[in-house]
């Protein structure tokens, strides 16, 4: 049986599920694929598989989704760090280095992961990619100066969209209430430079370049998960 991209999803977070131990203190990532995560990981705690621990979600949907698996949640400003998050991503390079933000959550998420000891992530084999860019990089704006931001973006030769929400006309809003430009870079063969780029633009409040920051990945394939770690 070829696993389809959401059993791909889903057995890579479950099996992500086995660097979880008692006591620790967790990031519960944001995306269809960790939902898979925090529903696996609820129902391993209400069995009592897995005792004293402490989440902070790096979203409000993922808040929800914890709360409603009876998970311990407190807020990233009550830890001093986290043992480990477990997230999903919009691509990875053989580097680990990520696109993250497709929905909407890379502020909270990179917070959330900086604060860890180990960052985990769990993808589908499309994510895998050779360099990142295919996917459009999300850039977390202040609504304030967004067109003055996708306007710098925009003189360096990459469009920058701004997401839309479901409500037709109205900008998507993150959870932080700021907006979200899409970059369509079709590849970034040099992403130290559009990091230092976006980091440098006054209006930018976070991009979705997590260089260097992922430590594993557990990737399910059509016939297998495949867990591959940084090598340095
Ligand atoms: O903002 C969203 C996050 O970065 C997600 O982890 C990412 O978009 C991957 O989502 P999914 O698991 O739904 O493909």
């Amino acid at each position: 049986m070829v696993n389809t991209p959401q059993e791909q999803k889903r057995k890579a977070a479950l099996a992500a599920l086995e660097v979880i131990e008692s006591g620790m203190k967790l990031g519960l990532g944001t995306g269809s694929t960790a939902a898979f995560m925090v529903r696996g990981l609820g129902q391993l705690y209400r069995e009592h598989k897995l005792n004293d621990l402490i989440c902070v979600p790096t979203s409000v949907a993922t808040r929800n989704l914890a709360q409603e698996q009876g998970l311990p949640l407190t807020t990233i400003n009550d830890v001093d760090r986290l043992d480990l998050t477990i997230d999903g991503t919009d691509e990875f390079d053989p580097q680990l280095n990520l696109i993250k933000g497709g929905g909407g959550a890379l502020l909270r998420e990179k917070i959330v992961a900086s604060l860890s000891d180990r960052f985990v992530i769990i993808a589908d084999a499309s994510k895998e990619v050779d360099q990142l860019g295919r996917f459009p990089l999300p850039v977390e704006v202040v609504p304030f100066a967004w067109k003055t931001v996708a306007r710098h973006i925009e003189n360096s030769g990459i469009q920058a969209l701004l997401r839309a929400s479901m409500n037709p006309g109205d900008p998507y809003k993150t959870d932080q209430g700021n907006y979200i430009l899409d970059l369509q870079t079709g590849g970034m063969p040099d992403l130290p430079k559009m990091k230092w780029m976006l980091e440098g633009l006054p209006g930018v409040v976070e991009h979705g370049l997590f260089l260097d920051m992922a430590d594993e990945v557990f990737l399910g394939k059509e016939d297998r998960v495949e867990r591959i770690t940084k090598t340095n």
